[in-house]
């Protein structure tokens, strides 16, 4: 191979490599929350994640998983035929190649979300992507990471997603969204920890203070408690 030659086939590996993103798990489920939910949706699960929330579903995401060629799983995805993706983990933005995979999935056409922490910045996220922002309560143990300036970069048909372990949390998550104007910006989401507090606790907090919230259960541990694949 002359050097010229060479060099091509190392840049072109080099790319290659460099467009590869560690996975969990790719699955074809129903949306189990925030706006989307109750749509049939492929999710795609980053592994890794720097928050370790005390209540966090998801704990056999933050090590292992395999490297993929992004244009893979884009590939994978239409496999499913189905019209929504979202992209979650772990916290999907901790491996910035991430914004490569959303911007592929948005290009292909698909209604795209994306489940993020609210601690890493959002700014660089494609606009055409659905944001669900969570800002982490005091009872996760992690609201110190809360990266306050991603409320800047909200766009009407993003989500901001608050779960909620207790009524201390919840008197925060109501502080929060009116010091911050929440409610005119995006659409708010409470969400019960699972198994943490009696979802008709919150339902009927929500009701007794007039929010202009929306109340939401994790769909998917209704139907399949939490069995994998879901
Ligand atoms: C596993 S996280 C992955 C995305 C990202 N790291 C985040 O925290 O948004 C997906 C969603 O599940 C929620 N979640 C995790 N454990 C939960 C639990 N025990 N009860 C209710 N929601 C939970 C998170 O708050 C987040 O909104
Ligand atoms: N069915 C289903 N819906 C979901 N929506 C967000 C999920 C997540 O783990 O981010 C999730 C999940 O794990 N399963
Ligand atoms: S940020 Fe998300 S994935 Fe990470 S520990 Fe918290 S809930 Fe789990
Ligand atoms: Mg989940």
């Amino acid at each position: 191979m002359s050097g010229s030659n060479a060099s091509v086939a190392s840049t072109t590996s080099a790319q290659a490599s460099a467009e590869r993103l560690r996975i969990t798990e790719i699955f074809h489920s129903i949306q189990g929350e925030a706006d989307a939910l109750g749509w049939r949706t492929v999710f795609v699960r980053l592994t890794g994640c720097p928050l370790r929330c005390v209540w966090c579903d998801t704990e056999y995401s933050f090590y292992g998983g395999n490297w993929r060629d992004i244009d893979d799983i884009v590939a994978e995805v239409a496999s499913h035929g189905a019209r929504h993706v979202c992209v979650t983990g772990g916290e999907p933005l901790a491996q910035k190649r991430c914004l490569i995979l959303l911007k592929k999935l948005c290009d292909a056409g698909y209604d795209v979300s994306l489940e993020t922490s609210g601690a890493l910045d959002v700014s660089l996220v494609d606009p055409r992507v659905r944001k669900v922002m969570d800002l982490k309560a005091p009872d996760s143990g992690e609201s110190k990471r809360n990266l306050w300036s991603n409320i800047e970069q909200l766009l009407p048909h993003d989500q901001v997603k608050i779960v909620i372990a207790s009524r201390a949390d919840y008197e925060w998550a109501r502080e929060v969204i009116a010091e911050h104007g929440l409610v005119d910006k995006c659409m708010v989401l409470f969400s019960p920890v699972h198994g943490a507090i009696q979802p008709r606790e919150l339902a009927e907090w929500i009701i007794a203070d007039k929010l202009d919230v929306r109340f939401q259960l994790q769909l998917h541990k209704l139907l399949w408690n939490d069995e994998p694949g879901h």
